[in-house]
């Protein structure tokens, strides 16, 4: 099986998760960093259904109890009841850390003790009684096998690990109890083809859930950035903006804005077309993402030709050194433009404004950043373009 309808992909490429879906995954695994960002998801979408497959498993681990014990009348049935306790007491162990989110990291491990002493122990009981009662019913296992591959979110491999432990403990335990071989072979024949079934719809399972999980991450990263230069869009830029308020408010800390708007673009486009038009606002877009380089800092395409670059913890004289930077960077790249009649190259004109937002302070003050670097850039291109006005 693989990811067919790829044509469209070619359109986002690079993007980690496009690369990955073009790629293909069918041997359910993806490059390093995905694979372990796929497995943080997979637990987080997992984490509930878990719990309440936990809570079903108790439930229905105490009907067979009650049931073993109309239905075996000999002593075998208190040894039968004592691996039930013993097991009852293993999965509420595990439910109580299960239950607990700061224990996340220990789900998985946790899922498959859950799930293994279950079948061990379902195992242990079907044998016990086998001692006394060859046709007791056996096929309680394969419940647990399915409810392994379907029910408790492990991912194939696991399910198909734990089954096989399951299977192999059935096994040595149906040998210890003395079942005729051909009991033996036929039950695990059943049980055999049983677990196949269930890989195979686990692994298409498991198969639509990294799909899932590509496609969505993908569409996340197309909504919040611009396709032309890769920068962040208005939506996202809106977005940051409240945070980082509001991360500043509580830390303290300065936001700067920095309004950049390409000088004489339409002259640009003119003179050498809409297509050069288009790379040279990818080359602008690389320049604003060398400023924009610490972690909450951002680099965005408000529309056409108009750029913000959104730097956090920084200081009004600090903001303005990597504005005026940013100009020349700009300036020295040396693009053309001869139809410019401010300057032979490309050019840019930039408004900073800043803030120090203090708790209480109301997000009103936030619009007022903007409409500060507007005016300044309206100045700048006032003052004949090619500058920086805080
Ligand atoms: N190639 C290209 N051009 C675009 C894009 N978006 C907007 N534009 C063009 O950008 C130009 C912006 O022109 P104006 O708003 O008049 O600004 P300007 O010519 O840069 O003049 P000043 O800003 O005053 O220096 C318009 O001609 C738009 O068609 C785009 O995605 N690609």
């Amino acid at each position: 099986m693989s990811y067919n309808n790829t044509a469209w992909l070619n359109d986002v490429r690079p993007n980690p998760y496009a690369d990955q879906l073009a790629l293909g995954f069918r041997h359910l695994r993806f490059t390093r960093s995905l694979e372990r960002e796929y497995r943080d998801y997979f637990l987080e979408e997992n984490f509930d259904l878990k719990r309440i497959a936990l809570g079903a498993g108790l439930l229905i681990w105490l009907a067979f109890a009650v049931l073993d014990f109309y239905l075996v009348s000999s002593e075998t049935r208190w040894w039968m009841l004592a691996v039930r306790l013993g097991v009852l007491g293993l999965l509420l162990g595990c439910g109580v850390l299960m239950i607990q989110r700061r224990h996340r990291h220990l789900l998985a491990p946790l899922s498959l003790v859950c799930i293994g002493s279950l079948g061990v122990g379902a195992g242990a009981v079907v044998a016990i009684a086998h001692r006394s009662d060859p046709s007791f019913p056996y096929e309680g296992l394969l419940l647990v096998c399915m409810a392994a591959y379907f029910l408790v979110g492990l991912r194939l491999v696991e399910a198909l690990g734990v089954s096989l432990v399951i299977l192999l403990a059935y096994v040595g335990l149906e040998l210890w109890a003395g079942l005729p071989w051909p009991r033996l072979v036929n039950n695990l024949l059943f049980l055999l083809f049983g677990n196949i079934a269930g890989a195979v719809g686990c692994y298409l399972l498991e198969f639509k859930s990294r799909e899932h999980f590509l496609i969505s991450r993908l569409m996340r990263v197309l909504a919040d950035h611009d396709s032309l230069t890769g920068l962040y869009n208005r939506r996202s830029f809106n977005r940051q903006l409240e945070r980082l308020w509001r991360q500043a408010q509580r830390e303290r800390h300065g936001l700067a804005l920095l309004l950049c708007d390409v000088d004489h673009f339409k002259a640009y486009n003119d003179r050498y077309g809409h297509q050069a038009g288009d790379l040279v606002l990818q080359q602008v877009a690389r320049v604003l993402e060398g400023t924009a380089r610490r972690p909450l800092d951002m680099a965005v395409r408000l529309g056409g030709e108009e750029f913000a670059v959104l730097l956090y913890d920084i200081g009004e004289q600090e903001a303005r050194r990597c504005a005026e930077k940013l100009r020349a960077s700009l300036e020295e790249q040396s693009i053309r433009h001869e139809a410019s009649p401010t300057a032979p190259v490309l050019t840019m004109s930039i408004g900073v404004a800043c803030v120090h937002p203090q708790p209480g302070m109301p997000l009103g003050k936030l619009y007022e950043l903007y409409e500060h670097a507007d005016r300044a850039l309206y100045e700048g291109k006032a003052f004949g373009r090619n500058r920086v006005v805080a």
